[in-house]
């Protein structure tokens, strides 16, 4: 599939494929398009051209009735958690299943719980409104209410972006948990993006790098590597090797930067 907005291409004719239960993290540059990846799995963008097809249905060929209901099956962890500043951590928690009336108030309260301390937040955090929390437990609450749902696939924006490397490993540690819980009887799929690496190698069974090809009309994001996560270092291209070690390399004069 191919993204553009306006004369830009953000992506460029990628092909992808992610098996069920498995976790894969997609990595690249600030702006390559990681983001917008993500949203056009959910149908939050529309490919400009090609398919997004989720067991067995293309996405971006349903209406809007069918894609909301499609959307239930994922839960989607946002870069800065988008809580609802004005509700308490409980009432954000709960809000999914309330809002598709998927049980009472205190069946969410109770399932809201019990998230909250899968994701080792204290029942005291259940009072507590968001600006109150760190960016660690806000990212945290973000996890559990993506879990309140039962999520077939679970979509993770950039979860350690902003967290010092021992809240990064707790979050890290989460999302295998997480991937783990469900393994045998209901397998959870994983799409994490990040430009993390050290955090993709973790929890990453296989690895996506898109890369931005510079082009007269802006960059246009193609795919560079993809494959198992622990040989992702062993690339011959040095457009990955770079990114691993966090070289600026070629980017440095294709970004014009004396
Ligand atoms: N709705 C939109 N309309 C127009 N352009 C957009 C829109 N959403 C994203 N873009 C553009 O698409 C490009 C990729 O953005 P995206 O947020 O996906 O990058 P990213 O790789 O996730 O970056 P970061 O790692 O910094 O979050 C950017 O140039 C951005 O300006």
């Amino acid at each position: 599939m191919s993204v553009q907005f306006g004369s830009q291409t953000v992506l460029r004719d990628l092909s992808l494929g992610v098996r069920r239960g498995e976790t894969l993290a997609i990595i690249g540059e600030s702006g390559c398009g990681k983001t917008v990846l993500l949203k056009t799995l959910i149908g939050l963008v529309r490919p400009t051209s090609g398919r997004v097809v989720f067991d067995g249905q293309t996405l971006n060929e349903l209406d809007d009735r069918h894609l909301t209901a499609a959307r239930l099956r994922f839960g989607f962890v946002f870069q800065q958690a988008a809580l609802f500043d004005s509700q308490t951590v409980a009432e954000n928690v709960m809000f999914p299943l309330l809002e598709h009336r998927r049980g009472t108030p205190d069946e969410a309260r109770a399932k809201a719980l019990e998230h909250l301390r899968q994701v080792g937040l204290p029942e005291s955090a259940m009072q507590k409104k968001p600006a109150e929390l760190s960016g660690g437990m806000r990212k945290r609450v973000g996890l559990a209410r993506a879990l309140m749902m039962d999520p077939d696939v679970l979509l993770y924006d950039e979860p350690t972006t902003g967290l010092d490397p021992i809240m990064s490993d707790v979050v890290n540690e989460l999302i295998l948990k997480t991937s783990d819980l469900r393994k045998s009887e209901n397998p959870v799929t994983s799409i994490v993006v990040t430009h993390d690496m050290h955090s993709a190698r973790k929890v990453a069974d296989r690895i996506v790098m898109l890369y931005p090809v510079p082009r007269l009309k802006g960059d246009e994001s193609q795919i560079v590597y993809e494959g198992l996560a622990e040989k992702i270092e062993k690339s011959s291209d040095p457009r990955v090797t770079q990114f691993v070690r966090g070289e600026a390399g070629d980017r440095l004069e294709e970004l014009q930067i004396a």
